[in-house]
């Protein structure tokens, strides 16, 4: 009889007993887009790995596999070199590490702008490849027809406007967005869009704050804030950023732990100890 505790148990009965897999727990779409409004907010992190969705998972309602594993996971300068098999390794990762929130997707620079028949062929391989609920699109009025060609043949879409990163050549950098009022105008018109077309929530990045609070209040889907306001339907942060576990932070970036400081410490300790032989100890080696 195995003493082992209850989740750390290999299920092998699954197979014989019961072959039919279950679905498995996890907070749907509909009931994501249900959360419109002055509820409770959405709580969203990105995940990149199964450990990380494995810690975070009991706590979030959403796990974004964010393409900011271009700076977080791989030291790449922007996210527009991220690729079809990073995201589809990584999100494989991320739903295997979790049971309960949501997994989302984020589609890579390249492999959606082109038609909506590009996109439905990449969305579709990242869904079968990972198992994630949904995929995240970034961009505006321009995408809204793709993002209802893919919502209605099965895909649910969040959409991301304001700062969108992939445009970096384009925005010639990663700062705020909205500040002439032609294009507050024109971001507000890109989230109605997106959220017209079927996106089931929409990233609201690094904007004037009047701004997301206006497309809060005018999109019928839950709005999810990053650099946005406390009155989106729901924040998302770089989990490495607020763990402090990246060295550069934007400014809307809240540190709830040191934890490069923790690692640092623990390492330093480890090579004192084994430069003065006081590590290992008998308790860490076999004898005869
Ligand atoms: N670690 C990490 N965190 C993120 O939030 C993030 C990524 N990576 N990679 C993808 C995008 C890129 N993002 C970024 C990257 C940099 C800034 C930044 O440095 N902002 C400056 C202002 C820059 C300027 O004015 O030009 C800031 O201080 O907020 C903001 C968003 C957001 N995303
Ligand atoms: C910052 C979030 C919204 C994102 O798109 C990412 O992590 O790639
Ligand atoms: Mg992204």
């Amino acid at each position: 009889m195995s003493t082992l505790p209850k989740t750390l148990t290999l299920d092998t009965s699954t197979s014989r007993a019961n072959p039919t897999p279950q679905p498995m727990k996890r907070l749907t779409v509909p009931r994501i887009r249900q959360r419109k409004g002055g509820g409770e907010p959405l709580v969203m992190l990105t995940a990149y790995t199964v450990r990380q969705a494995q810690l975070l998972d009991p706590h979030c309602d959403m796990l974004l596999v964010g393409d900011s594993l271009a700076q977080v996971i791989y030291g790449l300068p922007h996210t527009v070199a991220v690729t079809m098999e990073m995201m589809a390794l990584h999100g494989a990762a991320v739903v295997r590490g979790s049971y309960h929130a949501a997994v989302i997707v984020d589609m890579p620079f390249g492999s959606y702008e082109a038609s909506p028949e590009q996109a439905f062929a990449n969305a579709s391989r990242l869904l079968k490849e990972t198992g994630a609920a949904a995929v995240k699109v970034e961009g505006g009025k321009v995408l809204a027809p793709t993002i209802e060609f893919l919502t209605q043949r099965g895909i649910p879409v969040m959409g991301h406007v304001g700062l969108t990163p992939q445009a970096v050549n384009i925005l010639g950098g990663y700062g705020v967005r909205g500040k002439s009022d032609e294009e507050a105008r024109s971001i507000v018109e890109d989230a109605v869009a997106v959220a017209q077309a079927g996106a089931f929530s929409i990233v609201i990045e690094g904007v004037l704050e009047s701004i997301a609070i206006e497309i809060t209040g005018k999109v019928a889907c839950p709005t999810i804030g990053i650099g946005a306001s406390a009155q989106c339907d729901g924040q998302v942060l770089v989990t490495d950023d607020m763990l402090g576990m990246f060295e550069r932070v934007p400014k809307f970036v809240k540190r709830y732990q040191d934890m490069a400081g923790v690692i640092d410490g623990a390492v330093k300790e480890y090579a004192e100890q084994v430069r003065s032989r006081s590590f290992p100890t008998d308790d860490q080696i076999y004898k005869g």
